[in-house]
């Protein structure tokens, strides 16, 4: 947290306050977004839609048995989902969970420079999948899940660019030790698929999914 790959400071106070106002529609529903992810705030602001509440999951992030990273990345959103929406009566809610994987590897998120590392010599002139999942609770309480993948292709990285992105501490807490959306953009040689899903949300799918159950969008403010 804390480095430029977060988010604008309005969405950034709004968090460490815990509540914010909707600013999508005053006509909007209440939404609460289960995550603790600026980004995630950041990208919902980018579609018109503030949630009413942040209120972040805590489940275990660790992968099963012979679990495949796009099935990770599904289940961990409806776990999240289903954590936090316990605690949430008559409102929409939102939670998704990004996994960088390479082949049926899933690299999980960078925590110490070893971790970058090892990550960004693996991700190095190779091609690799980001599989986001999103759920997608409505008051009436039902639970709809959808799961996107996007490809991703690094150059290939020599010593001094792995040191110096290492330098940068922008991988910090990102799955997979790098984020799209800062100083690793140099490094992506072609993506293909949805960007936002690579920075943690699909915008497209997740508008698709709110305007599909009921949540109104910017789309359907009446001029
Ligand atoms: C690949 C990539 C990931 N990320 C981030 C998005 C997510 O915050 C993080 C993946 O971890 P997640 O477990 O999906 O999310 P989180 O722990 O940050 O938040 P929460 O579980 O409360 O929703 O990596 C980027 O910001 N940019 C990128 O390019």
């Amino acid at each position: 947290m804390g480095d430029r790959t977060d988010l604008p400071k309005t969405a950034a106070l709004a968090v460490s306050r815990g509540t914010i106002t909707n600013l999508s529609s005053p006509k909007s529903p209440p939404l609460i977004l289960a995550s603790a992810s600026p980004r995630r705030l950041a990208l919902l602001e980018q579609i018109g839609i503030a949630p009413t509440a942040v209120d972040p999951a805590d489940i275990d992030e660790t992968a099963l048995k012979n679990e495949l990273p796009r099935d990770l990345a599904g289940r961990l959103a409806r776990q999240k989902a289903e954590a936090v929406s316990a605690r949430h009566q008559c409102a929409f809610l939102l939670s998704a969970d990004t996994v960088v994987a390479v082949g049926r590897r899933a690299l999980g998120k960078a925590e110490t420079e070893e971790d970058a590392g090892k990550f960004l010599s693996l991700l190095s002139g190779r091609r690799h999948q980001v599989h986001t999942g999103v759920s997608l609770v409505t008051p009436a309480g039902k639970l709809v899940s959808r799961t996107v993948s996007t490809a991703v292709i690094f150059k290939p990285l020599d010593d001094a660019e792995i040191k110096a992105y290492i330098a940068s501490n922008e991988w910090r807490g990102k799955a997979g030790g790098y984020a799209i959306q800062g100083l690793a953009a140099a490094l992506v040689r072609k993506i293909q698929g949805s960007y936002s899903n690579v920075v943690g949300l699909p915008l497209f799918e997740v508008a698709n999914m709110l305007k599909g159950n009921g949540f109104p969008l910017w789309t359907d403010i009446k001029r």
